[in-house]
């Protein structure tokens, strides 16, 4: 941690806010910061943003910038530390990143104001903005491809609703929901902040939730949850006198909905970004997957965390940013009705099946900025001039695109499947606003309006006279310089520039004498090398390129509040066009992968089907074919009537896991409305998918791995439905061998009498294969391999039968285990098949050798089976023995080495 520079007086951290003593500055800082007492307060002081107190060293050490020190209060030194305002964005990233909350102090007014109401006056500022997790809207601070939502829980009358949304963007969903189906939602919307009120936090059911997601979680006072106050400011917001024609909302869902209004206010300060009407997402619309199982499952990140090596990472073809988040929510969330995934489908299949069309519309798709985002930035008052560029680049592309679909060039008599036709409609017609903009927008733009020059020429002429003006004088001040250099006769005179005096006329400093002998010429300022003085005519002339420069400044900001609002009449059609552009790349992208990659269009319906022939892993397909190693062994996975339960043995490494996982990803990308990497898909819509694949230890919730595993296992038998996909990999492997082949057994058994699901269950226990004698819907499926000169090779195929062994110990010894550790595993494990387990275990001590015995016997068997050399070999190795390269001159060197060669050619035949 930084320590404060030479300070041996006592400094104080947390402030104390009585203000007595206090500077008027002090006094000032502590009432803002006595509101945002969780939060960092950036305090602005001119060009940077100040923070003091434990703020200060908090931020020092966050952002490993100096600690410095400013005054004193109370008699303690004050810690201070400080950001550039035109850089203080990376900073805010860095601290939010690490969790903190900031709050914005801005100066309210012009310091010049402040001075007229007297020398010590303190310019007023005031709180703008609280930055916290769920409510950044800046692109530096956001991941263009990922959503970033702001979710709240509520809980009226033992009722749950979750509502969530994207400030960025302007998505807002609500959605019914139970307590133990609030962790798969959670693991679905993957939140940047959860509000939650303090009194559902304090209930005992919510810890593990708590535990689980308490670094995003922002406790609320319960008031803020209040439904009767949550339906006026969602009724006030939408200015509807009824909330019914969004839908018909519980009113859980509507305590949701209003608390993140209620926080959207507090936070932006009174600023409401556009926020799309609130979808309700029915219970049951969205197939259910819990946190393990997406953890497992690899879907938008892997299980350390990283997108690249997921589902997401392999499939993403999207060309634009909203595209990419498209993907990724509905990655999150497959649908579960059939008909809403057919009509995707269709959309998909059109991409597929025209080909130049497809490669056109992402060509266009490629040059569309991020409208959403942009759009949203200009409604909260963030936005600057790029973003009316965006969307002028944006909505001509939508046009371009429009245009495109509309009158394909080629197959002009195929029918447009429907959603594309939605689509089309949904992006509107701007051509108006898009006129607009190009006309008023300069080429090249300042990010922020205050910075001027961005209306084109020609726009407005008012502001091209000022400008004119302005340029005028200025070109009249240089004017001067030749006139005043003729006058003086001193060729080095410069007519120059800078913030503090504006213009001046500079000599060398020899040359001030002469100067001041001429009255026109007002001394202003000696230096070391240089005398300045100014003239009236100078000042004048500066009067007036100042005037006019601050009345082109006016018209332009009062410009640009009309394109914007130009823009925000528009805002709910620009939306919808956005997020039609979104769908349009997010289908194009998955025709162009199933293209690629050789997907097929799955049938979905609403039987119990789930019937895959040659399918494949996505991501394990693309990491062989990226190392370059053997082409992916496909294979058929049919769950249906007699066999909708598959127990799967085989050896290790023989690939059950990844079997297992590509049934499910292909269920999953499937119930996105993808094209799936198979030769042809059949699956009965599924509503739950559980994968139970691997556990580790859950140190921070006081879990062991067999803990783990067992709370995740519960929770498959207590939802899983005949609807449901389950994947299960070893159950029971964490404990003892007859503890977890007893678990293994009862799950399979409850799986296929009660819960009836499709599944697929993954175990070495090759005991179980017997329960297939026994359960009518139970069939027995096994890995293949090939024995041959006692070496084992995997097929990586799938088919009828059970494994009698494991080939565990194969397996070790290719990872790398010791011989003799290798050698004793096969004695112990021949001892164990003589069927010397249960009681007999304890005798193997006794009767098999010692391991040091076994030891001496590998290295004795090593000796042995030392291939004998020939006459010719041992003549090469003693030549070499005899040789002593230090004794050799280069000569000798040479004809040894052909002596070598010899005798290695005669030792070879
Ligand atoms: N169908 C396949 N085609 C080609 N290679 C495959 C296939 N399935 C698996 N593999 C390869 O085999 C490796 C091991 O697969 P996997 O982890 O699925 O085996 P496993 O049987 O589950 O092993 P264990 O029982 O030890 O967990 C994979 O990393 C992959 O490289």
């Amino acid at each position: 941690m930084n320590k404060m520079p030479g300070s041996s007086n006592k400094t104080m951290t947390a402030p104390d806010f009585n203000r007595d003593g206090a500077t008027p500055m002090m006094v000032q800082f502590l009432e803002l910061k006595e509101q945002y007492q969780d939060c960092l307060l950036f305090y602005r002081m001119g060009d940077f943003y100040e923070l003091f107190f434990d703020d200060a060293v908090k931020a020092a050490e966050a952002l490993d910038i100096a600690l410095t020190k400013r005054g004193k209060h109370q008699g303690n030194d004050i810690p201070m530390a400080g950001v550039p305002v035109h850089s203080h964005e990376t900073y805010l990233q860095r601290l939010i990143r690490k969790g903190f909350r900031v709050a914005v102090c801005e100066q309210m007014e012009d310091p010049a104001e402040a001075k007229k109401r007297g020398a010590k006056s303190v310019v007023k500022r005031d709180v703008v903005r609280l930055i916290t997790p769920g409510t950044l809207t800046e692109d530096s601070l956001l991941d263009a491809r990922r959503h970033n939502y702001l979710a709240a829980i509520a809980d009226v009358r033992g009722k749950m609703g979750v509502a969530w949304l994207d400030i960025s963007t302007g998505d807002f969903y609500v959605q019914p929901c139970t307590l133990p189906g609030l962790g798969a939602a959670l693991a679905r919307l993957d939140p940047g902040e959860v509000l939650i009120s303090d009194r559902l936090l304090n209930r005992s059911e919510m810890f593990d939730l708590y535990n689980d997601y308490k670094n995003i979680i922002t406790p609320q006072p319960a008031a803020r949850f209040d439904p009767a106050n949550a339906e006026l400011r969602l009724k006030k917001l939408y200015d509807v006198a009824a909330l019914d024609a969004f839908g018909g909302f519980e009113t859980a869902e509507l305590s949701a909905a209003g608390a993140l209004i209620d926080y959207i206010e507090l936070t932006q300060k009174g600023q409401m970004p556009r926020l799309s009407p609130p979808t309700r997402m029915a219970q049951g619309a969205a197939m259910e997957i819990d946190a393990a199982t997406r953890r497992s499952l690899e879907l938008t990140q892997t299980q350390t965390g990283e997108r690249k090596g997921s589902l997401l990472s392999v499939i993403d073809r999207t060309r634009t940013g909203a595209g990419a988040r498209l993907l990724a929510a509905r990655l999150s969330a497959p649908l579960t009705e059939a008909d809403s995934i057919n009509r995707r489908l269709d959309l998909v299949s059109y991409f597929h099946d025209h080909d130049d069309l497809r490669t056109d519309l992402r060509a266009s798709l490629s040059e569309c900025p991020d409208i959403e985002r942009a759009l949203s930035r200009l409604s909260i008052g963030r936005g600057g001039p790029r973003d009316l560029a965006s969307l002028r680049d944006g909505l001509a592309c939508a046009f371009a695109i429009r245009n495109l679909l509309d009158h394909p060039a080629s197959n002009s008599l195929d029918t447009l499947p429907a959603s594309l036709n939605d689509h089309l409609s949904e992006m509107g017609h701007h051509g108006d606003l898009v006129d607009l903009l190009r006309r008023a927008l300069a080429e090249s733009l300042p990010l922020m309006a205050r910075d001027g020059g961005f209306i084109a020429t020609g726009y407005h002429p008012p502001l091209d006279e000022l400008r004119m003006l302005s340029s005028e004088s200025k070109k009249l001040i240089a004017n001067l310089q030749a006139r005043y250099i003729e006058q003086t006769a001193i060729s080095s005179l410069k007519v120059k520039h800078n913030n503090v005096l504006g213009y001046f006329i500079e000599v060398p400093a020899k040359q001030g004498d002469k100067m001041m002998e001429v009255d026109e010429f007002i001394h202003r300022q000696t230096m070391a090398n240089a005398v300045r003085f100014t003239t009236v005519a100078l000042s004048e002339l500066e009067g007036r390129v100042s005037k006019a420069g601050d009345q082109a400044m006016a018209l332009e900001l009062d410009l640009f509040a009309d394109l914007v609002t130009s823009v925000l009449v528009h805002a709910d059609p620009i939306a919808r066009c956005a997020q039609a552009l979104a769908g349009l790349d997010v289908s194009s992208s998955l025709g162009e992968l199933a293209r690629d990659q050789g997907c097929v269009r799955p049938i979905i319906d609403n039987s119990l089907s789930f019937d895959i022939r040659a399918g494949r892993h996505p991501v394990v397909e693309a990491a062989l074919k990226n190392a370059g190693e053997s082409p992916f062994v496909a294979n058929d996975c049919r769950l249906e009537d007699e066999q909708k339960l598959w127990l799967i043995t085989g050896p290790n490494m023989a690939g059950k896991s990844t079997f297992l996982r590509q049934n499910a990803l292909i269920a999953v990308m499937a119930q996105i409305g993808a094209f799936v990497p198979a030769q042809s898909a059949h699956i009965g819509a599924i509503d739950r998918l559980f994968s139970r694949v691997g556990a580790a230890d859950d140190l921070a919730r006081g879990r062991s791995t067999f803990m783990v595993e067992m709370v995740e296992t519960a929770a498959i038998i207590n939802q899983a439905t005949d609807r449901s996909l389950v994947i299960l990999d070893e159950i029971g492997r964490g404990t003892s061998t007859f503890d977890g082949l007893s678990i293994a057994w009862a799950v399979v058994e409850n799986l296929h009498e009660v819960n009836k699901c499709r599944g697929l269950f993954a175990t070495h226990y090759h005991e179980l294969t017997a329960l297939a004698a026994k359960l009518d819907h139970l069939s027995c499926h096994t890995m293949l391999i090939k024995e041959w000169q006692e070496e084992v090779v995997f097929l990586h195929e799938v088919g009828p039968g059970s494994a009698d062994r494991s080939y565990g110990i194969h397996v070790a010894q290719l990872a790398g285990l010791p011989k003799a550790v290798i050698k004793r595993a096969e004695q112990v494990l021949k001892t164990l098949e003589k069927g010397q387990q249960g009681s007999g275990v304890a005798k193997l001590a006794d009767d098999l050798p010692l391991f040091a015995a076994a030891m001496a016997q590998v290295e004795k068997e090593e000796k042995s089976s030392a291939p004998a050399l020939s006459d010719q070999q041992k003549a090469l190795l003693s030549a070499m023995d005899d040789m002593d390269p230090d004794d050799m001159s280069p000569r000798d060197a040479l004809d040894a080495l052909y002596r070598l060669r010899a005798l290695q050619k005669q030792a070879a035949t």
